[in-house]
């Protein structure tokens, strides 16, 4: 699937802007992006149940763009699963089916074959209002693949789970996909979704793609400040390049790319918290005060609002106490330039 040039305005607001993508086939392609940027209205769009304000969608070389829903072989599901409450799961799956007038037999047989693949098999019978949040959140899913689409749009599908409920679905979802071979493509808020799932992660910023690449890309080689501050548990911390004798410039490192003990770095910790596997250290690093060295902690870099220069973060397998002096080092780091844009990505050997 192919996105060329899509302009999408409400009024005056443009949401879509040239936005341009191309997808391909038995992808899982996760849409990050921050609240309001454009993603729902992206899927929408796609989907055909929002019209576009200009530019093409390709499927397999045919324009869809002004085809109406039922006729672009696309399945969305939506983040509150749209369910018909006063119906069963059985009469939820079938529904697009029997929309479509296929014979009874046939309808049957693929409700009770995909309520199998997702495990749901047991509660066709019962009504939506009584399944869990996990058993709608299949059956939803269900309803989508029983038309056999060739494409997916997921909106936030897991948004309603609870957290460990949340890790599994994540798991069965990614293997359906696999199994099946569908395109997918997936809109989350939640950044260990994107790196569990996706084969490749688009963020979206005011309507346009800011970076595409796998998780890790993202993370590693975060084209702009922008990206550094956006991706990742925590974001990339960034300090002056004038510091390690690039003037101009800023350094972005992530709070695992560090050698403690040695380097030309040195700091207070500030606080010093258990994570899952480590612990994460604050650092109030000495020479704030110098205007030749540290940015000063009311400075703001790029477009990052509240960022304070002066505080970083590092990832940690020891624990430190408050007030605690450390030195450290960098294993790697990004040198960004004046605009914000990835100069190099250093590993110094
Ligand atoms: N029907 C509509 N009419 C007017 N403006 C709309 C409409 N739908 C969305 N918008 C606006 O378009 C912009 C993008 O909305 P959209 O829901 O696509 O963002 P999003 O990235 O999905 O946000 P979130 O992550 O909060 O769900 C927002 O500014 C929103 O207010």
């Amino acid at each position: 699937m192919k996105y060329e040039n899509v302009y999408k305005f409400y009024g005056k607001t443009k949401v879509l802007d040239k936005f341009n993508l191309e997808i391909y086939d038995g992808e899982f392609l996760v849409v990050l992006g921050p609240s309001g940027t454009g993603k729902t209205t992206l899927l929408r769009v796609t989907v055909g149940i929002e019209e576009m304000t200009q530019g093409k969608i390709i499927i397999d070389g045919e324009d869809v763009s002004r085809l109406p829903p039922d006729k672009r072989n696309i399945a969305m599901v939506f983040q509150n699963y749209a369910l018909y409450p006063n119906m069963t799961a059985y009469q939820n799956i079938a529904f697009p089916l029997r929309m479509a007038k296929k014979p009874k037999t046939e309808i049957k047989r693929k409700v009770e074959e995909i309520a199998e693949t997702l495990k749901i098999a047991e509660v066709l019978e019962k009504n939506i209002t009584l399944l869990s949040g996990g058993q709608k959140q299949r059956v939803a899913l269900a309803r989508a693949l029983v038309r056999d689409p060739k494409i997916f749009l997921l909106d936030e599908p897991l948004s309603n789970l609870d957290a460990r409920v949340r890790v599994v679905a994540r798991g069965e979802l990614k293997k359906i996909q696999k199994e099946l071979g569908h395109t997918f493509v997936y809109v989350t808020h939640d950044q260990s979704e994107a790196g569990s799932m996706a084969d490749r992660v688009a963020i979206l910023r005011s309507g346009k793609i800011e970076q595409i690449g796998t998780y890790e890309e993202l993370l590693n080689e975060s084209q702009s400040t922008w990206v550094g501050d956006f991706i990742g548990d925590h974001p990339m911390n960034f300090i002056s390049g004038n510091k390690i004798g690039l003037k101009g410039h800023t350094i972005g490192f992530r709070d695992s790319w560090v050698s403690e003990g040695t380097g030309n770095l040195s700091g207070t910790v500030e606080l010093c918290v258990m994570g899952e596997e480590s612990y994460h250290v604050q650092i109030l690093l000495d020479g704030v005060k110098d205007s030749d060295g540290i940015l000063p902690a009311d400075q703001e870099i790029g477009t990052m609002d509240g960022f304070a220069g002066s505080t970083l973060s590092l990832r940690s397998s020891k624990k430190y106490n408050i007030g605690e002096h450390i030195r450290f080092g960098l294993n790697r780091y990004n040198v960004y330039d004046e605009s914000g844009k990835l100069v190099e990505c250093v590993k110094p050997s």
